[in-house]
């Protein structure tokens, strides 16, 4: 059978788990979330470095729960309702998750910057929940800019990244105003400096190599030498870039940069930047007679998928970086600078669910194939990553028992599978309703439309029970429309 549907809970909040939804027992017995134990992200309760990171892992936003008929709302929302409502492939949204995951990740670290990767999804909608929580904003195009900018986003709080900036993201970048930029390369320094006028006019910062390998595949490994992200602190070219910078009156260096990678799951790699970078601070100072103020260590914070993956907290995190960047200070004789951390997944991922609707099964090779409507033109992770998800059906009882089952898209590609080996039920059939969990991160926001597909839609949900629609289904007419040539 499908296991359990666990809350999200971590440090160290007390295990709940809810009968599994698709069996008849759910249907009957399906209650209302227990608020007072189903949990925000982080409790907030105090953490030692070496308290275990998680007592649950979860993959399911705070508020779902069973429901009957083997359905499972998410904020009071009926998931078989919205496929119905708003059609399929679409995702959910919970807007209350979103929120409760920044604020976490500001109890992990009140006194440093959170900054939140738009590139793990940015809607306007998203832009208002990320100001109104206090945090900052990571763009890497003109793009993101534009967006956040017609929701005013305040620019002082928005960091641009990128390796390859284009003309127009920089003209994006300087006219909005950005609090900085975070430089990759040698040939954007002056390129950066022509364009702004005055002493110290345009903050920046250096993006570095800090030589550390972490992350969850080596696809999404960006510490280490070899890959495209940075520059070197040991081959010598960040403090090249450095010395270019201070020879530039109209570029103020603030600090450094460093994105070690991508789900990462213990707080270690970040102990490690951490004193890699304060020791090339304390060099910059001896060197050039400056001191940095800024040290941001980037995103990459690990979120469980599978219910048996490790769930590490942001407090967790939080308490271990801190630690290391007082000892680091204290032995390089360096002033504390101002952190700053860029979580996407982990503020995103978890609050989204990814609802597809069955085409057809059919067997071959020994082995069951359940085609979804959506696939790798919306959910690319699985063929770039090997991502794996828990997929589960909502909406039916199911009459027999659970098979493994391989979950594919409707795709032209026979690697455009979503899941191998899940369990689901052995009626499964054409109509039927699929939820993904983890699915707000990386999947909306890398969508193509590969086969000529429009990309989904975008629905909120939140805690009064109603949904709304963000970001509306991509229709044949605007992929039509693009087509100018005759
Ligand atoms: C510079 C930078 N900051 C932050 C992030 C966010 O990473 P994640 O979504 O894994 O937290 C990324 C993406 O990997 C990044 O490239
Ligand atoms: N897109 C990736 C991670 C890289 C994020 C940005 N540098 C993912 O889906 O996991």
């Amino acid at each position: 059978m499908a296991g359990p549907l666990t809350h999200a809970v971590s440090v160290p909040a007390a295990p709940v788990s809810l009968p599994p939804p698709t069996t008849p027992s759910a249907a009957t017995s399906a209650s209302a979330p227990d608020s007072g134990t189903a949990s925000a992200p982080d409790s907030g309760a105090p953490v030692t470095t070496t308290a275990k990171p998680t007592a649950t892992p979860s993959v399911w936003p705070a508020s779902a729960a069973p429901a009957p008929g083997g359905d499972i709302t998410i904020s009071g929302v009926s998931l078989a309702g919205l496929a119905e409502r708003y059609g399929t492939p679409t995702y959910v949204l919970d807007e209350d998750e979103v929120r409760a995951r920044a604020r976490a990740w500001r109890r992990a670290l009140p006194d440093a910057e959170i900054v939140y990767a738009g590139k793990a999804f940015l809607c306007r909608a998203v832009v208002d929940w990320i100001e109104e929580e206090g945090l900052g904003l990571d763009v890497c195009s003109a793009g993101e800019l534009e967006l956040a900018a017609t929701r005013g986003f305040p620019a002082d709080r928005i960091v641009l990244h990128g390796n390859a900036k284009s003309p127009e993201d920089l003209r994006s970048a300087l006219r909005i105003g950005v609090g900085r930029i975070v430089i990759d390369s040698d040939c954007e320094i002056a390129r950066i400096a022509a364009q702004v006028q005055g002493p110290g006019a345009q903050q920046v910062m250096v993006r570095v190599l800090p030589g550390i390998e972490a992350g969850g595949h080596k696809k999404i490994r960006t510490g280490a030498e070899g890959q495209k992200f940075g520059l070197s602190i040991a081959g010598g070219d960040a403090e090249d870039a450095v010395s270019r910078i201070l020879g530039q009156p109209s570029l103020e260096l603030v600090g450094l940069h460093c994105h070690l990678g991508s789900q990462i799951t213990t707080p270690e790699p970040y102990a490690q930047a951490v004193r890699r970078l304060v020791a090339f601070l304390a060099r910059i100072h001896d060197r050039y007679g400056i001191t940095l103020r800024e040290l941001d260590l980037g995103g990459g914070f690990a979120v469980p998928y599978l219910p048996d993956d490790p769930a590490p907290s942001p407090a967790w995190f939080g308490r271990r970086i801190s630690d290391e960047l007082l000892r680091a200070c204290d032995e390089f004789d360096f002033p504390m600078p101002r952190l700053t951390v860029e979580p996407g997944r982990s503020i995103m991922a978890p609050a989204g669910v990814a609802l597809y609707r069955v085409l057809s099964v059919k067997r071959s090779g020994g082995q069951v194939f359940v085609a979804v409507d959506g696939g790798m033109s919306d959910n690319l992770r699985p063929a770039l990553y090997g991502a794996r998800y828990a997929i589960r059906m909502v909406g039916r009882v199911p009459s027999g028992p659970m098979r493994a089952t391989t979950v594919v898209g409707r795709h032209c590609e026979a690697g455009d599978v979503l899941a191998e080996s899940v369990e689901l039920p052995e009626d499964v059939r054409p109509g039927d309703v699929l939820a993904v969990p983890v699915s707000g991160a990386y999947h909306v926001s890398m969508a193509s439309g590969y086969n000529t597909t429009g990309r989904p839609p975008v629905v909120a949900v939140a805690a009064v029970g109603r949904s709304r629609l963000l970001v509306r289904r991509e229709s044949i007419d605007d992929l039509l429309r693009r087509d100018v040539g005759l």
